[in-house]
C-alpha cells in the first residue's frame, strides 16, 4: 500500500519544515530540498522541493523511474552536491552551512557513500582502494574489523588486484568495503547490488541489514530491484523529483504494485 504522497508526509517520518534544531533519532534529514542540473535551456529540476527525515538505524531503500531524481536526492543529502534551495542535516547537523572542509571532514567521519560507478582509483589495488579513507583521515586500521569485512564480502582473495583486474561484482563490493571500513553513521548506496549476482547480491543486502541491526548504522539505497527494497523497513518512492508514496517493510510483490501503480 502507498503511503503518505507529497512532500509534507507524516509527522513522525517526514517534514520539519524551516526547523534548526537538531532532530533526535534522525540520522539525515532534507528540508524543502530542491536541486536544479544546468541552466537556461538544459535547467533540469532533478530534486523539486523533498522534505524527508531517515531515522537513525533504520534501512530505507530509495526507488522511482529513470532520472526520477535518486541519485541526485543521495548525493545532496551525503553532502556531495549543494541543494539549490532548501537544506540537508546529517545527525542534526546542517551540512548546507558548512565551508568545504568542513564538509569533506563530516563525510569522512559519519558517511559512507557507494557509487553508482564504484568510483575506485585505478592504480590503487582493492587493499588499498578499501583502506583509502582511513587513510585520508590519517585513522588506524582496525585489522579485525577489515578482516571480517573482507571476508563477509568475499574479497579476500583479490585484495593485491587493481580494479581493472576485477570483475564488475568484485569492484562493487571493493567500493562497498571503501564506505563501510569507517563504521560510518549513515551508509547511502547507489544502486549497490547493480552489479550482483542474485546469490551476492543477497548476501550483501544481509550485511547491509546486519549492519543497521547489530552495529546501529543507518543505511539509505537506491535500488530497482523489488527484491532488494524487500530487506528494507520503508521504500521511499520518487516521481519527477518528488516523493510520490511510502511504504512501510514491504514484501517484494507490495513494492512492485507499488512501482506499476507509479508507472516506474
Ligand atoms: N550533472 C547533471 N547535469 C545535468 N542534468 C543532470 C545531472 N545529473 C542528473 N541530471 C538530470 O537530473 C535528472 C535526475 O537524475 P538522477 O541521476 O538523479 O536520476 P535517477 O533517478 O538516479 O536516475 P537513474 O535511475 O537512471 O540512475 C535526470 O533528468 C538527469 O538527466
Amino acid at each position: 500500500m502507498i503511503g503518505t504522497t507529497g512532500t509534507t508526509g507524516t509527522p513522525a517520518t517526514t517534514g520539519a519544515a524551516g526547523t534548526a534544531a537538531p532532530s533526535p533519532g534522525v540520522a539525515a534529514e532534507a528540508v524543502d530540498l530542491v536541486k536544479v542540473h544546468g541552466t537556461g535551456e538544459g535547467e533540469v529540476r532533478a530534486v523539486d522541493g523533498i522534505s524527508v527525515r531517515i531515522a537513525a538505524g533504520s534501512f530505507t531503500a530509495v526507488m522511482g523511474a529513470s532520472g526520477s531524481g535518486k541519485s541526485t536526492l543521495m548525493h545532496c543529502m551525503a553532502g556531495l552536491d549543494r541543494p539549490t534551495a532548501g537544506r540537508v542535516a546529517i545527525g542534526g547537523t546542517d551540512l548546507t552551512t558548512l565551508r568545504d572542509n568542513e564538509l569533506t571532514r563530516i563525510r569522512r567521519e559519519r558517511i559512507g557513500f557507494v557509487f553508482q560507478s564504484f568510483n575506485l582509483l585505478p592504480t590503487l589495488t582493492a587493499q588499498e582502494n578499501i583502506l583509502l579513507p582511513l587513510d585520508l583521515a590519517g585513522t588506524a586500521v582496525d585489522g579485525a574489523r577489515f578482516t571480517a569485512l573482507v571476508g563477509s564480502l568475499g574479497l579476500q582473495d583479490r585484495l593485491s588486484h587493481r580494479p581493472a583486474e576485477l570483475s564488475g561484482g568484485q569492484q562493487q563490493r571493493v567500493a562497498i568495503a571503501r564506505a563501510l571500513i569507517t563504521l560510518p553513521d549513515v551508509v547511502f548506496a547507489d544502486e549497490p547490488t547493480g552489479a550482483l549476482d542474485s546469490r551476492t547480491g543477497a548476501a550483501l543486502l544481509a550485511y547491509l541489514r546486519l549492519c543497521v541491526r547489530e552495529a546501529g548504522q543507518t543505511v539509505v539505497m537506491v535500488t530497482h530491484d523489488p527484491m532488494a527494497a524487500g530487506y528494507a523497513d520503508r521504500v521511499l518512492l520518487l516521481a519527477d523529483g518528488r516523493i510520490a508514496g511510502e511504504l512501510q517493510s514491504p514484501t517484494p510483490d507490495e513494492v512492485l504494485a507499488a512501482l506499476r501503480t507509479l508507472g516506474a
